[in-house]
């Protein structure tokens, strides 16, 4: 301490000044760092809190549109599945409706279906050649069938059925419709054949049902069919006057003609030698009769010579 002019000694003040300024500049600082410190500490953790939310919002809109997306898939699936089971249906139902189940030939409605559209044909494509090449009806009926289902059974009765629209299938044209008429009847539509050609094509199925013994389980059995087949138009005379159910008719007549005179066979009904008018009232009552007296003239076709055809013995090879 320093002694003044009085003689008191002269207190020394520290010097605060520009250290003291210092110092709390310092902590001002230190602070003012220590707040960004923790306002970044602070959005540094508010970030991860919004990562964590946004990475669980991703995840959880990821499993919803898996899950979306999954439903989506299974709802196209089981519409599509749908639609095809309906398609399949439909399509089940338009083969059962022109379809035989037992033997997949056409059945009777499809063929009177094909009638009904002939008509718009004869108009346009028929006219030139009807007469030469008309269409050729062969209706058949298995001999002694009922012998068949009562001797092997009806299921074995079933498989001949099936082997005869195989062997019929064969037998014909591709142009050729194969039917089944109804229960052990079948009918044969042959469009544009001249007469030549329709008796070959009758031997032809004479032949192919009956020159070999059909194998059922291990049963050997002889088959015939008896055949009844005339022209359409019948022998030239129009389908206005004799139209082609009434044709079939005639075919029918020719049919018990031929299991008549004892069966495998086939009676055709060609030209007429008196007027239509004359001769179809007798041709519907007595076929016999007309053709004895000259009103028709007759077609016949043998069939293949047969060993057996009593199917009450045993067939057992
Ligand atoms: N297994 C089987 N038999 C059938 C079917 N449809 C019809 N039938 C049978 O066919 C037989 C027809 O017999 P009939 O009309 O008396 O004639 P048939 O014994 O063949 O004698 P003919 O015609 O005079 O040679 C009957 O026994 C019917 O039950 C079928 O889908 N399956």
């Amino acid at each position: 301490a320093k002694t003044d002019v009085a003689g008191q000694d002269e207190v020394e003040i520290p010097v605060l000044g520009s250290q003291g300024q210092d110092l709390g500049g310092q902590r001002q600082l230190q602070i003012e760092l220590l707040a960004k410190d923790n306002a970044l500490k602070n959005a540094q953790m508010k970030n991860q809190h919004l990562q964590r939310v946004i990475s669980v919002m991703g995840a959880l809109l990821t499993i919803m549109a898996g899950i979306f997306i999954f439903l989506l898939y299974r709802r196209v699936r089981t519409v599509r599945n749908d639609k095809q089971e309906l398609q399949q249906a439909n399509m089940q139902q338009e083969v059962h409706a022109v379809r035989d189940p037992l033997t997949g030939l056409y059945n009777r409605r499809s063929f009177i279906e094909l009638m009904k559209s002939r008509p718009l044909k004869l108009e346009t494509e028929r006219r030139e050649d009807s007469a030469d090449n008309p269409d050729c009806l062969i209706l058949m009926d298995v001999d002694l069938f009922r012998q068949i289902n009562d001797t092997w059974g009806h299921a074995a009765g079933d498989e001949v059925l099936t082997e005869i629209a195989s062997r019929l299938k064969d037998a014909v044209r591709d142009s050729d419709m194969v039917l089944r008429w109804g229960g052990e009847e079948f009918l044969i539509y042959s469009p544009k054949s001249n007469p030549a050609q329709i008796t070959r094509l009758v031997a032809r199925v004479l032949h192919a049902i009956g020159v070999k013994p059909f194998q059922v389980a291990d049963l050997q059995m002889p088959v015939s069919v008896s055949a009844g087949f005339v022209s359409l138009p019948f022998a030239g005379v129009p389908e206005s006057e004799c139209s082609w159910e009434k044709t079939l008719q005639i075919a029918d007549m020719a049919l018990h003609l031929a299991k008549a005179q004892g069966r495998n066979r086939a009676c055709g009904l060609a030209q007429l030698l008196i007027p239509y008018e004359r001769a179809m009232p007798v041709l519907e009552c007595d076929l016999a009769a007309a053709i004895s007296a000259g009103m028709v003239e007759l077609i016949e076709v043998n069939g293949p010579d047969q060993v057996n055809m009593d199917h009450s013995g045993s067939g057992k090879e």
